[in-house]
């Protein structure tokens, strides 16, 4: 699809959101002796570096892959966990960490799945919310900000794989043609 891009939310925003985010968090897991912060690759991988260097006390990292949209702009709703935690998160306390929650499909996947492993509590931070799209309903307890019914990019979040990288969040645009 032929397309441009237009900014939604500029580095300084995204930074501000992030600040509080990080507040949050840290207050509410001030007494906590460690935190595994786990982020969904590949969209998490910006925020989640943000975040975590706004984070105090022992703070541990982990990955896992969870994959539904593919190339396309819309959800499959077939979510694939294709790599998994390298750890047992049994009696630790997880944050999971999203780029976005859209319909809510993939967090409720992963949730069930980290759930089932009993974790000692298990929190959502999604910087981006799209409240109206979703159609499996999810309790995020931190989110960064929440944007309309417009597709993203930037920010870890992706376009067939592209823009990931862009330091801002765009909304994409179809232009002329197709
Ligand atoms: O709430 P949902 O409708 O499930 O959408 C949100 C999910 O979709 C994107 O991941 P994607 O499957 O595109 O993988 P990616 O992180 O590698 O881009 C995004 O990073 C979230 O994980
Ligand atoms: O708006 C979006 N942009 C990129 N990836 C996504 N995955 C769910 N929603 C989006
Ligand atoms: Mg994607």
């Amino acid at each position: 699809m032929k397309h441009t891009l237009e900014v939604m939310i500029s580095e300084q925003e995204i930074n501000q959101a992030l600040d509080t985010m990080a507040e949050q968090i840290n207050r509410d897991y001030a007494g906590v002796d460690s935190l595994l912060v786990v982020g969904l690759l590949k969209g998490s991988v910006i925020v989640m570096s943000d975040l975590v260097r706004r984070l105090d006390g022992n703070v541990q990292m982990d990955f896992m892959t969870a994959s539904s949209y593919g190339s396309s702009t819309e959800s499959s709703g077939d979510v694939k966990i294709v790599m998994d935690l390298a750890q047992s998160i049994k009696g630790r306390h997880v944050l999971l960490v999203e780029d976005i929650i859209d319909t809510g499909r993939t967090l409720s996947k992963v949730l069930a799945l980290l759930n089932s492993r009993e974790p000692a509590s298990l929190a959502i931070a999604s910087f981006l919310d799209k409240p109206t799209r979703r159609v499996v309903d999810v309790d995020v307890k931190y989110t960064g900000v929440a944007i309309p019914d417009e597709f993203v990019v930037g920010y870890g979040l992706d376009y067939a794989e592209s823009y990931r990288q862009l330091p801002y969040i765009a909304k994409v645009v179809p232009s002329d043609g197709e």
